[in-house]
């Protein structure tokens, strides 16, 4: 199912649950407004290369519309339409007031140089500088971006609008980002888990773990809870999967994907293929990359008690039945991932405020 279907279906669901009135839930489901761009850039030989780029607006009655950009080969007009979508319900969840949106740019950004991609950036921002801003859509890091992408966004927008540090957040410190906001959605990862395990008079001490991704969620993730005293069993990227049963020891593993920029090779644990990542034996699977990975070819071959959605609709719906049927225990991802947002938050009040602490 593809991943607006899958979005809607849930959300008629809940609306259903809600009672909610049929006005109401058919104009909830209509984005508020749909932008898409060409994004033309030389390439460092020269050569011109267009992507094309994607803003969508889903709805702003809490608030200014808010959510990630996404850089990835799969950014698709529908994937983009659920994220933002899924954003609107995650700020009403966390009950921070703003709307929801999403962005992005269909590319694979290991492939273009830094040049290349402050480029593609910058573009982009002179398509759209118009429609976001402080109060209408503030932009944040997603799936291949980050605070350096932030950074070209706000540098660009200011030439247009004046300096303007909270038409985005997730930035560097030093241009009025927030301490924390880098680890914000691994940590709300590991309080969420944290809360549904104490509910079933469990703790993370001595859990297994198995995580997919292993980016800015998926490491912080990791890392927090192999703090927490937690076993990480297995993880994947998309250089590779391995697994330590006993245990990964994930300090050496970060190490490891800074020099090497990837899981793959890791001395530590042994290879495993990556398509079994999320059918390895573990008490608790984190998705922590891509929407659908969770479906109906591999649910029923799922072993993990507990599944945390730190990566945006990992579940497809029929996974959901499957998985419901078997006993197993989902957190959703507008709430198991909404620390992001939340830091994301107190990043834009310090930022209008003009307050800053160095
Ligand atoms: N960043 C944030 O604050 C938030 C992110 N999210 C969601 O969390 C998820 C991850 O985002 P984020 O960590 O920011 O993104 P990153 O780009 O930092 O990391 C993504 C990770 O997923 C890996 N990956 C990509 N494709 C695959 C695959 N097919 N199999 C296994 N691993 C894969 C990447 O590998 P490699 O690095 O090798 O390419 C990378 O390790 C997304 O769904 C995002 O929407 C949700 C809330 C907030
Ligand atoms: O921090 C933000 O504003 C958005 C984070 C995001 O894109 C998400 O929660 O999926």
């Amino acid at each position: 199912m593809n991943a607006l279907a899958a979005t809607n279906r849930n959300f008629k669901l809940a609306a259903r649950l809600l009672g909610l009135d049929s006005k109401l839930e058919k104009s909830l489901l209509i984005p508020f407004r749909e932008i898409k761009v060409e994004c033309t850039i030389p390439k460092d030989d020269g050569t011109l290369v267009s992507y094309v780029g994607f803003r969508v607006q889903h709805d702003n009655a809490r608030g200014p519309m808010k959510g990630g950009i996404r850089y990835h080969p799969e950014v698709d007009p529908d994937e983009v339409n659920a994220l933002a979508q899924l954003m609107t319900w995650k700020t009403a969840v966390a009950n921070i007031p703003y709307g929801g949106a999403k962005g992005g740019i269909g590319c694979n950004p290991g492939e273009l140089s830094i040049s290349e991609l402050e480029r593609l950036t910058r573009v982009f921002t002179q398509k759209i500088h118009d429609l976001i801003g402080i109060h209408t859509d503030v932009p944040a890091p997603d799936m291949g971006t980050n605070p350096q992408t932030m950074a070209w966004i706000l540098d660009e927008y200011s030439k247009f609008h004046g300096y303007s540090p909270a038409v985005v957040t997730g930035k560097p410190i030093d241009l009025g980002g927030s301490l924390g906001r880098d680890a914000a959605t691994g940590r709300g990862v590991l309080f969420a888990t944290e809360a549904l395990l104490n509910d079933h008079g469990k703790s993370v001490t001595g859990q297994r773990f198995v995580i997919q991704g292993f980016g800015n969620v998926g490491s912080w993730a990791a890392q927090l809870i192999h703090e927490a005293g937690g076993k990480v069993v297995a993880v994947s990227d998309i250089s590779g999967a391995i697994k330590d049963k006993n245990g990964i020891d994930i300090p050496a593993l970060l190490r490891h994907v800074k020099e090497h920029r990837g899981v793959k090779g890791f001395g530590g644990a042994n290879a495993i293929e990556s398509s079994s990542i999320l059918t390895e034996d573990c008490d608790i699977l984190i998705p922590a990359a891509l929407g659908g990975v969770i479906n109906r070819e591999n649910a029923n071959d799922i072993k993990a008690k507990f599944i945390i959605e730190a990566a945006n609709h990992p579940t497809d719906p029929e996974a959901d039945e499957i998985l419901s049927k078997k006993g197993v225990v989902i957190l959703p991802d507008i709430f198991a991932n909404s620390g992001g947002v939340t830091v994301s938050y107190f990043e834009w009040v310090q930022n209008i405020q003009g307050l800053y602490v160095g």
